[in-house]
């Protein structure tokens, strides 16, 4: 049976990825959807690992192509997108597929898809507590961390777009009421 796709979008801190890492961990046959990018790796990523890694001018052939379910420029300069053949292997593989990707292409691969796919959007607790968990986090500068907040209103603001809103102010709780959801989802 060909696969569901899952899709994950919130604002950054909120504890996106902590979920879906967990929910990778849970024999749910879920295949992490690899975006491409066309910012440069840093440290010891690799291409094809964390993300298809492209420069600006291939990326830009690629979405002359066609090549893109969807994209965005997330943020200034800095293109993210899905590349059709990808997930469209993955799910003829019977895999159901799982993507991190912002609310816009989020909602832009929930339209496309339609009931095969479920959208969860993972809200924090609040602003402030967003703040310290990008600062405790330890992986941004305080600029970023600034812009990243600044982006994170007019991100709350899509969650009523989403299948599904998950709170994520206890984190075990948040993970427990994620693995019910989708495997709901995924055995219906
Ligand atoms: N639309 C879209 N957004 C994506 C895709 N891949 C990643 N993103 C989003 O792009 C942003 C990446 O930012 P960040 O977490 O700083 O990732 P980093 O570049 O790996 O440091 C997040 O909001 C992701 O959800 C994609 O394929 N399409
Ligand atoms: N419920 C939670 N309570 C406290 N800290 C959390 C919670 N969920 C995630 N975190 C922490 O917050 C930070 C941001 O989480 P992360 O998964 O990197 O977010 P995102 O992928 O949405 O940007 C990480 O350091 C993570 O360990």
């Amino acid at each position: 049976m060909a696969g569901k796709l899952i899709i994950f979008s919130a604002p950054s801190g909120s504890g996106k990825s902590t979920i879906i890492n967990y929910l990778l961990t849970q024999n749910l046959n879920l295949s992490f959807s690899i975006s491409a990018t066309s910012r440069a790796p840093r440290g010891t990523e690799q291409n094809g690992v964390e993300y298809f890694f492209l420069t600006p001018e291939e990326f830009k052939q690629r979405i002359a192509n066609n090549e893109f379910l969807e994209y965005e420029e997330v943020y200034k300069d800095r293109f993210y997108g899905t590349l059709k053949a990808q997930v469209e292997k993955q799910l003829a593989a019977g895999q159901n597929v799982i993507f991190d990707v912002d609310v816009v292409g989020g909602c832009n691969i929930k339209k496309f898809y339609g009931d095969r796919a479920l959208s969860v959007f993972i809200q924090p607790p609040s602003l402030e507590e967003l703040r310290k968990r990008l600062t405790g986090r330890g992986t941004d500068a305080p600029e970023v961390i600034e812009s990243r907040l600044a982006k994170a209103t007019f991100e709350l603001s899509y969650a009523e777009k989403f299948d599904v809103v998950i709170v994520n102010d206890n984190l075990e709780k948040a993970q427990a009421e994620a693995l019910k959801t989708i495997r709901d989802f995924i055995q219906q």
